[in-house]
């Protein structure tokens, strides 16, 4: 039972009658879609389970809006189908599909006032006036604005105007809530509180199955249960956000999600029982997760700035050594840019030596086998 838990309501809406008990997981099934000749999504499977986030995230043209508009309903595949629990909604127009959308720039109604922006869906399900008056009270309370209801759009700030957005989205009770760079209009700080107000949204209606769609892999990594990385109109790749960051399973998803450092390497010993492969890097052996990877193997690894370290310990066993070249003081963080074997590596320094040296000189970095894995160097999808 996946419908999301308003309190405070036992009616019964239109579309809320068809799905209730179908689930609210979103498949896709070898879903393409192309404008013309061009191919903007080849065949795409996927699954969203009940009540989880997927964030979709990739570069400007990568397929994420068609793939989102697909669910929607905007977009017609040219193959494959789409089932949401276990409707299959391809051929169902959007209103009958049982979502709720926000997009980037709000699209508040400017003459309407918050309370008939949020019950615009209802009214246009032919919901009776008392339905109308819980769910958008429900709705504003879920959403943190139970006293905006007579305010028109242009009495709020960004942030209060995508909360109405969202809660206009909810009103109608979706199964699925499709989120396209809801929070991309905002500024910083008001995105961060925002991303933690999704996040509350999501852990009082834990049935609601979100497809979240991305330029921002801070938002991903905060909100989503999985990602999906997409490129070219293909995904990359897809898993647990924490598994996708920690052990990515190529380059393009390692350097996307989070920016790691990639040091071309040759392995020297396959993993041992512990998980843990050996590969040389000129004269230095380094340790780090393995993923089957032979010895003679070209590779790459795969360590975050903020894990490489100025000083060693017993733990940060693995040492390479690089030439300095930028240093860029941020307050919280300093980054630093060094040269190792011709590859700029990245450094994320909370605590820097009592006195850095000077721009190429030679220093050491240290890192720990635990934070470093083995990458495959296939590029290309
Ligand atoms: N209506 C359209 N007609 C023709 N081509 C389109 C149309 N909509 C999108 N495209 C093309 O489809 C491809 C994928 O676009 P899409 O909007 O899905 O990418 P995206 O990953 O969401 O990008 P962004 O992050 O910039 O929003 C792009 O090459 C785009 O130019």
């Amino acid at each position: 039972m996946s419908v999301p838990a308003f309190t405070g309501s036992n009616v019964v809406d239109v579309d809320a009658a068809k799905i209730r008990g179908a689930g609210s997981n979103v498949h896709f099934d070898k879903v393409s879609v192309a404008y013309g000749a061009h191919v903007v999504l080849h065949p795409l499977t996927l699954d969203i389970a009940p009540g989880e986030i997927l964030a979709m995230i990739g570069p400007s043209g990568s397929g994420k809006t068609t793939a989102l508009r697909a669910v929607a309903g905007f977009v017609r595949p040219a193959s494959g189908r789409i089932r949401i629990g276990a409707t299959d909604v391809t051929d169902l127009p959007p209103y009958e599909r049982g979502l709720g959308m926000v997009v980037q720039n709000y699209a508040l109604f400017p003459h309407m006032r918050v309370e008939d922006n949020v019950a615009f869906g209802l009214r246009a399900q032919g919901a009776d006036k008392a339905l109308i008056a819980e769910r958008v009270k429900d709705a504003l309370a879920t959403v943190g604005m139970p006293g905006f209801s007579r305010r028109y759009p242009r009495e709020l700030s960004g942030g209060q105007q995508q909360r109405v957005a969202i809660a206009r989205a909810l009103a109608v009770r979706p199964r699925v809530l499709l989120l396209d760079e809801p929070l991309s209009a905002l500024d910083a700080q008001i995105r961060r509180n925002m991303v933690e107000e999704i996040a509350k949204l999501h852990r009082d209606l834990p049935g609601l199955t979100i497809l979240y769609v991305t330029h921002d892999q801070t938002e991903a990594l905060t909100l989503a249960d999985k990602i999906a990385i997409m490129r070219d109109g293909r995904v990359s790749s897809h898993g647990p956000t924490a598994d996708l960051y920690r052990r990515p399973p190529n380059r393009f998803t390692a350097e996307f999600l989070g920016r790691a450092n990639l040091l071309p390497v040759t392995v020297a010993e396959a993993a041992g029982p512990k998980g843990f492969a050996k590969a040389r890097l000129g004269d230095a052996v380094l340790a780090g997760a393995g993923r089957g990877e032979k010895p003679g193997d070209k590779s790459l690894l795969c360590i975050r700035p903020q894990h490489l370290s100025l000083t060693g310990d017993d733990e940060h066993t693995n040492r390479i050594v690089g030439t300095l070249k930028e240093v860029h003081w941020q307050g919280e963080l300093t980054h630093l840019v060094l040269d190792v074997d011709g590859t700029p590596v990245r450094v994320s320094a909370t605590r820097l030596p009592v006195s850095l040296p000077e721009r190429g000189t030679a220093m050491p970095l240290f890192f720990t086998p635990g934070d470093t894995s083995l990458v495959p160097e296939d590029a290309r999808v």
